[in-house]
């Protein structure tokens, strides 16, 4: 194949895709981010200072803020034209997030949060993916534990088992390092990867955080 033509398959293949996305906050900020290409299976890294827009572009992506302008496509989905419910249920079953402020009941135990998670997509509750994942992150010890009694780093370890529980196409993370010291940075950021590649997720991480660079190829500056 020529490179023309390959560049056209990637892009029409695409897992993520993104034309001239731009945003802007009632009376506030406006924002024109760059096009994005990603392919399935592939991570991509988003860097920038504070106040760029990272989590703006991350709350676009996965449908939380509309876009002013542009679309969004994921896994051949144009999200951007998608009507509140549809939304809703396409980012159940496809997306899985990991953001700053933790996403869980802190009132249940960390098995029953995952139950939680898996049911959204209404997919199969398999008890077999629970065990696996606690254990893969190691939390299997404490599935019976209140999220209100896990230490930061086991509580950061949750966040991922619930980004990624449901085996979603593309994984958003905003963040995910910030606050931990240097061996519990590379410990997040190693199961991160390796649970998104067991998964065959596409993953997309916005910080600001230097330590993270060295693990990806594709970085994108904002
Ligand atoms: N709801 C909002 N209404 C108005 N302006 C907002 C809103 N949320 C964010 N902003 C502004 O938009 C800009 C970008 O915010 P955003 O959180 O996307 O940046 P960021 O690059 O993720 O920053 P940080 O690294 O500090 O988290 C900031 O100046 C912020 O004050």
């Amino acid at each position: 194949m020529q490179p023309s033509c390959i560049y056209i398959y990637l892009y029409f293949c695409a897992m993520i895709k993104t034309t001239d996305l731009n945003f802007e906050y009632p009376e506030g900020q406006s924002f024109a981010f760059p096009d994005i290409v990603l392919n399935s299976k592939e991570h991509l890294l988003v860097l920038g200072p504070s106040g760029v827009g990272k989590t703006t572009l991350l709350h676009l992506l996965s449908g939380i803020l509309p876009a002013s302008r542009g679309t969004i496509s994921i896994d051949g989905v144009e999200i951007t034209s998608l009507g509140r419910k549809a939304l809703d249920k396409f980012r159940g079953a496809s997306i899985g997030l990991i953001f700053q402020q933790y996403h869980y009941v802190r009132s249940l135990n960390v098995e029953e949060n995952l139950r939680l998670r898996q049911h959204f997509p209404k997919k199969l509750v398999e008890k077999e993916r629970r065990i696996a994942i606690a254990e893969r992150l190691g939390l299997a010890d404490h599935l019976t534990k209140k999220v209100a009694h896990l230490s930061h780093g086991q509580q950061q370890r949750l966040a991922i088992a619930l980004g990624l529980i449901h085996r979603p196409k593309v994984v958003f993370a905003d963040e995910p390092t910030s606050n931990l010291d240097d061996s519990n940075c590379e410990q997040v950021l190693g199961l991160l990867l390796e649970e998104a590649n067991l998964c065959g997720s596409s993953l997309v991480i916005i910080t600001h955080d230097q330590r993270v660079t060295q693990h990806f190829s594709n970085q994108m500056k904002l």
